[in-house]
């Protein structure tokens, strides 16, 4: 597939514009998703109005929905929070660091019939601010934490296609349990909270 030029996008509004070009075809071109996602420079001025911290876990702020074919939301990591080990639901996963800074840990999907097994890890990146980085099921799985203890950290994920739950697993057991995933804020305002929806993935 020909590589198509894109322009830095200068605001976050222009990187919705480039991401909602890049996925009106079917076919998605993980590195001009990649490409264009790296050369938007953060800039909370564009995105601080999608932030929302909750001291308990970290949260989920829908900023676009991508003409269907995407969800892209800003998700705020308080200190020392993180993700449980999840999978995307055969989705395309892109995150990337507005603010602070992010460790991914890989982890491969746990073999058939080895419950009780502790999961694999196969890596582990910190990610800084500006940069992107991509996962998706045929790559394994992966849990996102804030490692910091003093600062939090904002990240820009998208989705596509959207999904509105995945896998989260039991780093010790392997075992794996179905989660919905849910929204604090969308577009900015605070969903209603809705106790059928805890928890979130975390
Ligand atoms: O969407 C989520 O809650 C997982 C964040 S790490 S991709
Ligand atoms: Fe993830």
């Amino acid at each position: 597939m020909e590589r198509r030029f894109i322009k830095s996008p200068s605001s976050l509004d222009e990187l919705i514009e480039s991401l909602h070009v890049l996925f009106e075809s079917d076919k998605v071109n993980v590195e001009e998703v990649q490409e264009v996602m790296e050369n938007y420079k953060s800039n909370e001025d564009h995105w601080g109005k999608f932030a929302d911290y909750d001291h308990n876990r970290y949260t989920r702020n829908l900023v676009d929905e991508g003409n269907g074919k995407f969800n892209l939301m800003l998700l705020c990591w308080g200190e020392s929070q993180g993700s449980s080990i999840h999978s995307h639901s055969n989705a395309h996963c892109f995150m990337k660091i507005l603010d602070g800074s992010l460790t991914e840990t890989l982890y491969s999907w746990p073999e058939k019939g080895t419950k009780k097994k502790p999961m694999q890890q196969l890596a582990s990146n910190d990610y800084n601010e500006n940069e992107v980085a991509y996962i998706c099921d045929e790559k394994g799985l992966h849990r996102v934490e804030n490692k910091s203890h003093t600062d939090t950290a904002c990240s820009l994920h998208l989705y596509s296609p959207p999904f509105d739950s995945c896998q989260c697993f039991d780093q010790r057991t392997s075992k794996a349990y179905s989660t919905k995933v849910t929204f604090w804020t969308k577009y900015g305002k605070r969903t209603p909270f809705n106790v059928s929806e805890f928890p979130r993935l975390s």
